[in-house]
């Protein structure tokens, strides 16, 4: 692939295009808000003039709702030889393509799962897909050649392809994202109305689970506009799993002992069957989870520090798989945790204490 179009110059859009130029593909970008186009074009990656001819690939990144008629207007215009879009939900976009009668040997719908709570072309990046699952939904029309561009397109963002099927896919999707999103969301929105006091206390534990409740609602109604029923199903056993528990807790207040044997049995069951569903969710570069040790350290809120950290943990030779910042409430440090193979945590926690780091537990 030597040239590409993208349509949609936001977060995804943006990370695609700063990974195709980076890997020598000349891209052209567009966005319905022109400043966003050329933002993206700032941050080298490409050019928001329009091609003089048909490009190799048109990657479509708008919100679900426009990803058809958006398709439809690029093929209609001859802007290239494959298209594909990077929707969240695949199986209302090829419908729609269907009905407004475009040409589906073209086109491809794909679907990286890698993103981020922030929108806009300046949360671009372009290591976003890296060893993450990339989903692509061919159907019977899509031509070889358009498969092989976006298979291209996968390994030029060092994903990992994923072939399903368009329904498969948003039914999937329905249970390890879309209802996420929204569970995030409704714990987040028990804060709205909660005591100062309370909040002040908020540590790790919620701010893993609310992340995600950061992000944009009006992509997010689209998402779940387009992939309603298997996103109601998944809430609905949710639902059954809440009143259980409800009843469980409500047993535990009781003054009758075999009552509260009965909560504690619900309880237990709810968050062992929690630890299995947890050992199931892939690890780095979708890979089997590794269990790695934490060192913890000590770091000020100030400049530099964790560039400082990571530097001091590569001169030790030690390679950081994963890291967490925890911040002290109303303090100018934080904890960061530093995940490492088992073997190497004892040569980093003695390289850093040497380099002056104060490690907590
Ligand atoms: N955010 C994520 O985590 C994530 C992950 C994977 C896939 N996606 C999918 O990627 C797509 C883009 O999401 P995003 O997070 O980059 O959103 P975003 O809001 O950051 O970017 C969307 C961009 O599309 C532009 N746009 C909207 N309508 C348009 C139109 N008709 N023509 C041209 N440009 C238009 C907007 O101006 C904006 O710049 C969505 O379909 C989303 O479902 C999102
Ligand atoms: O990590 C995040 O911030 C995301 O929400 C990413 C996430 C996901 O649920 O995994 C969200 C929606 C996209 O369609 C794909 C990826």
């Amino acid at each position: 692939m030597r040239t590409a179009v993208v349509i949609g110059t936001g977060l995804i859009g943006t990370s695609v295009a700063l990974a195709l130029t980076d890997r020598g593909v000349t891209v052209h970008l567009a966005d319905h808000d022109p400043d966003r186009a050329r933002t993206a074009a700032a941050r080298g990656a490409g050019t928001d003039a329009p091609p003089e001819g048909p490009v190799d690939l048109c990657v479509v990144a708008v919100p679900p709702a426009h990803v058809a008629a958006t398709l439809a207007d690029a093929m209609r215009a001859g802007t290239a030889r494959g298209y594909l879009d990077v929707a969240s939900v695949k199986g209302g976009p090829l419908r729609e393509l269907q009905a407004l009668g475009a040409d589906l040997s073209a086109y491809i719908g794909t679907h990286p799962m890698s993103g981020k709570e922030q929108s806009g072309p300046l949360a671009g990046s372009g290591d976003l897909f890296e060893g993450r699952p990339w989903v692509l939904t061919p159907t019977r029309d899509t031509h070889t050649e358009v498969l092989n561009l976006a298979l291209e397109l996968v390994a030029l963002c060092r994903a990992v392809p994923v072939v399903m099927d368009a329904d498969a896919h948003d039914r999937a999707v329905a249970l390890v994202s879309h209802t996420p999103q929204l569970v995030s969301s409704m714990v987040a929105a028990r804060l709205e109305e909660a005591e100062e006091t309370a909040v002040r206390l908020c540590g790790q534990g919620i701010r893993d689970v609310t992340r995600i409740a950061a992000s944009d609602p009006r992509m997010w109604v689209d998402i779940l506009s387009a992939n309603p029923g298997p996103v109601a199903d998944v809430l609905a056993a949710l639902a059954a799993d809440l009143d259980e528990t409800v009843s469980s807790l409500r047993a535990l207040q009781s003054a009758d002992d075999g009552k509260r044997r009965e909560g504690v049995t619900g309880v237990e069951d709810v968050l062992r069957r929690g630890n299995t569903g947890r050992a199931r969710v892939p690890g780095k570069h979708g890979t089997a989870p590794a269990a790695y040790e934490t060192v913890a350290v000590l770091i000020s809120d100030q400049p530099g520090e964790l560039a400082r950290i990571f530097a001091d943990a590569g001169r030790a030779g030690v390679n950081v798989e994963d890291v967490r910042i925890e911040h002290a409430t109303g303090q100018q440090a934080g904890v960061v945790q530093l995940m490492v193979a088992p073997s190497a945590a004892p040569l980093l926690a003695a390289s850093l204490r040497e380099r002056g780091w104060a490690l907590r537990q």
